[in-house]
């Protein structure tokens, strides 16, 4: 698991070390791994031109206690003052003693500086900032050249360390080193995509597993929750998902919810609607029947939603049943806050942001610039544990960390493979996996199907649930 921690929590851990060690340690460590990133990421540290953006507080003392180091190996390092008279004072020592130079942020040279640099290292704000950049730091940023390395200290500076939300300009990273944990704004979109690739270093801060935000499934996670049929398992020990998706206006819906549903490690699929013979014609092992679902048979979750249309009817027979229910797609439209509330089984709502932020009552922009409060607020509002899709998928039930998915690629954007994972969800709730883990591991294998398929390139919807049994070998490789 990997793990992200509140800025609180951070600077707890940081008191509790500095309570114990000697002065300056921690930053020392900071700045060795932060020096060691750059000197990676350079091949070459002798005469290369290094510019330090250093603003008022530790973060900018980092930032010159590395180019210190970076000097006394021979690069040409220029460290840039936002604040000058508010200037961590034994970094800028340690940066003239090893030879670098200061230009104050407010002549007009410095930009030239910044412009000329191959390596820019963002000093300016880490987890003391508040809102984006300010003009001064703003118009330096935008003089790095096109070409330059971008090395964010901690955070990318304009990026909220606790929940990844840029309001106005920050810096955008091609590698952020941060220090002692990860912070929840360097995984969820949109502070993800200005962090880059980002590298831990371990500073000695201990952190306790039960104070982090965020947590990130992986490999080894993920092969645990898998479900695994045993010797002996029969189809309906297996777990039957009941899907009650599609309309005669759309079929295909159906047929990639089923397509999902199939490859979820349930033991059966059960389809109810009026697409059941575009269904069968593609997976004739689909049990299909007509009539309301609670009429259907035996079933351990349903999947609802999926090109549903507005037959209300279906969704609350379906909402009704006392098993874990998906609701998705047209499914989140029909279902009222309040039924859901009343449910005494489990429910996964899987909303994109367009439809969180129809539930919300907000504007599309507003959920995916602030997507952690977003999901975790309809996961209270409904009582239910929710799935918000997107760049960054993320899952929240009422307590306990969120979770983010670290698989997936932006080729996933495409029509339809969100029915194919609702139908794989589904499969993996009634093949017994509890509502967090079956929507955090179902949009893994999701990722990282549509990964497999895409290899770079386009893929359909109906690729991606074809490669949902490689990307869960692969998975279960590591086992
Ligand atoms: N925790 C740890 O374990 C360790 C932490 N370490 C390091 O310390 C960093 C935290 O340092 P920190 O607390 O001094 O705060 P920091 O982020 O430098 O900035 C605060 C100053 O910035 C200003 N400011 C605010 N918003 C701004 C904006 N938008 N744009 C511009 N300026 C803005 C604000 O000043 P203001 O002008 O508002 O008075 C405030 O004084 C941390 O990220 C890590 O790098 C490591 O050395 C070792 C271990
Ligand atoms: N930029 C992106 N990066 C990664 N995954 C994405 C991105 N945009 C969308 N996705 C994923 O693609 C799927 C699209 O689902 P959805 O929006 O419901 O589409 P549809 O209704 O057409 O099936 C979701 O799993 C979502 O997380
Ligand atoms: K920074």
């Amino acid at each position: 698991m990997r793990n992200a921690y509140g800025v609180e929590s951070v600077r707890a851990a940081e008191r509790e070390v500095m309570a114990r060690g000697p002065e300056g340690a921690l930053m020392r460590r900071a700045a060795a791994g932060l020096a060691a990133e750059c000197a990676q990421l350079l091949g070459k540290v002798y005469g290369a031109r290094i510019a330090l953006l250093v603003g008022s507080g530790d973060n900018g003392g980092d930032a010159l206690y590395a180019g210190a180091k970076l000097a006394g190996r021979g690069a040409g390092v220029t460290a840039v003052l936002l604040a000058p008279e508010r200037t961590h004072a034994g970094g800028l020592a340690a940066l003239r003693a090893a030879g670098g130079t200061v230009v104050d942020g407010s002549e007009d040279r410095a930009e030239g500086v910044v412009a000329r640099a191959r390596l820019v290292v963002d000093g300016i704000v880490g987890i003391g900032g508040r809102g984006g950049l300010r003009e001064r730091a703003a118009r330096l940023v935008a003089a790095v050249a096109g070409d330059a390395l971008v090395v964010a200290v901690d955070v990318p500076s304009g990026v909220d360390a606790d929940t990844g939300e840029v309001h106005g300009e920050a810096v955008r990273a091609d590698v952020t080193v941060t220090f002692g944990a990860y912070k929840p704004g360097l995984l969820i979109d949109p502070g993800r995509e200005y962090a880059g690739a980002v590298r831990l270093v371990d500073i000695g801060l201990e952190l306790a597993s039960g104070e982090r935000v965020l947590e990130a499934l992986q490999y080894a996670d993920v092969a645990g929750l898998l479900p695994r049929p045993s010797g002996e398992s029969d189809k309906y020990r297996r777990g039957v998902v009941g899907v009650v998706a599609g309309s005669a206006r759309y079929p295909g819906a159906a047929v990639l919810c089923v397509a999902g549903a199939l490859r979820g490690g349930a033991g059966a699929v059960r389809y109810v609607g009026p697409a059941a013979d575009a269904v069968i014609a593609r997976f004739p092992e689909t049990l299909v029947s007509a009539g309301p679902p609670s009429k259907a048979g035996r079933v351990q979750a349903w999947v609802v939603g999926p090109g549903l249309g507005d037959d209300g009817e279906r969704l609350r027979d379906v909402v009704a049943a006392d098993v874990p229910v998906l609701i998705d797609a047209d499914g989140l439209r029909l279902a009222g806050e309040r039924e859901v509330r009343a449910r005494r089984a489990p429910t996964l709502l899987t909303p994109h942001a367009g439809e969180a932020a129809a539930l919300l009552g907000v504007s599309r922009e507003e959920v995916e610039s602030a997507r952690l409060s977003a999901v975790r607020e309809l996961a209270g509002r409904y009582g239910a544990t929710v799935l918000l899709k997107g760049s960054t998928t993320l899952v929240a039930s009422g307590e306990g960390p969120v979770r983010v998915n670290p698989t997936g690629t932006p080729w996933l954007a495409t029509a339809g493979s969100g029915d194919v994972l609702s139908g794989l969800a589904g499969s993996l709730l009634a093949a017994g996996l509890d509502a967090r883990d079956a929507g955090a591991v179902g949009a893994y294998l999701h990722g990282l199907a549509a990964r497999h398929a895409s290899s770079g390139g386009p893929v359909a919807a109906q690729d991606v649930a074809d490669a949902i049994p490689a990307a869960w070998r692969d998975v279960r490789r590591t086992d």
